[in-house]
């Protein structure tokens, strides 16, 4: 992929769901209470959040009556502004139309049939809103993303790649002969393994890097700005982390192994879907040629 795009600014990544942080301080936010992606809450920091159809938008919302880009909320010292963006179904603010205005904890933004909370840094309900939504978008037993969670920031990770020429590639994790663990050392003990390998992983990603469990005992790590040689890289510096992990069952230290599927984003693998059947065709292989090993798209 070409390296044209200098623009720092541009070549921000999506921010994945940090995982559970509590404790953390918190930033206002927009909680969709009335809507498709019921749940879905955005976080309001340093940057304008941009609320819209698009892919691009920080808060990506389906449907016909939401244009493109339809509105933006940001900070201005103390208080959050929510500005319309000339869309085709104003913007409205707790029930009226709005060009521009100052919002208020609690306050309902209705963006097409879409009906937002916003919620400010200060507001009770801040906490309670942040625990829901660990609970929708992170794997209660790994704490990782979930799927459905993995899928919806890949989505868009893989559109900024794309937008900005930037290189991108899919890690698609798998142990191996998990079921014979289980069936000898039990069900929680097989649990344990999990949780184990999914601490494995977030000691070895980085920041912008996206960790997930996407199955049973099948995980994914999406490398934004990596190609297939770095993403190569890092998943046999797992395979091998995995490998040399001690894993305790029934009393005593045991290996196990993952085998690894990667693919990058390119023309022939220009979706999320093709780019995922093409690591799992790269996983497939790794099974079969003896697992233990990290496979790279064919
Ligand atoms: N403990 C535990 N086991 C799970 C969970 N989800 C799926 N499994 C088990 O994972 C095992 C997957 O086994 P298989 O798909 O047959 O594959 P495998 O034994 O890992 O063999 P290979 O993938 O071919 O190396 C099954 O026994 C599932 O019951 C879970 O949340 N916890």
């Amino acid at each position: 992929m070409s390296d044209q795009n200098t623009d720092p600014t541009t070549l921000q990544p999506t921010q994945p769901s940090p995982g559970p942080r509590r404790g953390a301080p918190r930033s206002a936010c927009v909680v969709v209470i009335h809507g498709e992606g019921l749940g879905k809450r955005a976080d309001i920091d340093g940057t304008p959040l941009l609320i819209g159809r698009a892919q691009e938008a920080d808060l990506c919302l389906p449907g016909k009556s939401v244009s493109r880009r339809h509105c933006e909320i940001r900070q201005s010292g103390e208080d959050y502004l929510l500005r319309d963006l000339g869309a085709t179904n104003t913007t409205r603010l707790n029930e009226q139309p709005v060009d521009e205005a100052v919002l208020a904890d609690g306050d309902h933004v209705t963006v097409g049939e879409t009906i937002l909370k916003f919620i400010s840094d200060s507001s009770v309900e801040a906490h309670y809103h942040e625990e829901v939504y660990q609970l929708a978008t992170h794997d209660a037993l790994t704490e990782l993303c979930n799927r459905r969670h993995f899928i919806e920031l890949a989505d868009k990770e893989i559109a900024r790649a794309q937008r900005h020429a930037r290189p991108l590639a899919l890690c698609i994790v798998d142990v191996d002969l998990f079921k014979p663990v289980n069936d000898q050392y039990g069900h929680i003990a097989g649990d344990g393994v999990l949780r184990r390998i999914a601490m494995v992983m977030r000691e070895l990603v980085r920041g912008e890097d996206l960790a997930a469990r996407i199955g049973g005992e099948e995980f994914a790590v999406l490398l934004p700005e990596a190609d297939l040689d770095a993403a190569a890289h890092f998943a046999e510096r797992l395979r091998a982390a995995v490998a040399a992990e001690p894993f305790v069952l029934g009393g005593e230290a045991r290996r196990l192994t993952v085998s690894i599927g990667i693919a990058g984003l390119s023309t022939a693998h220009g979706s999320r879907s093709r780019l995922m059947q093409a690591a799992d065709a790269a996983l497939y292989r790794a099974k079969e040629s003896g697992r233990d090993r990290v496979c790279v798209q064919g």
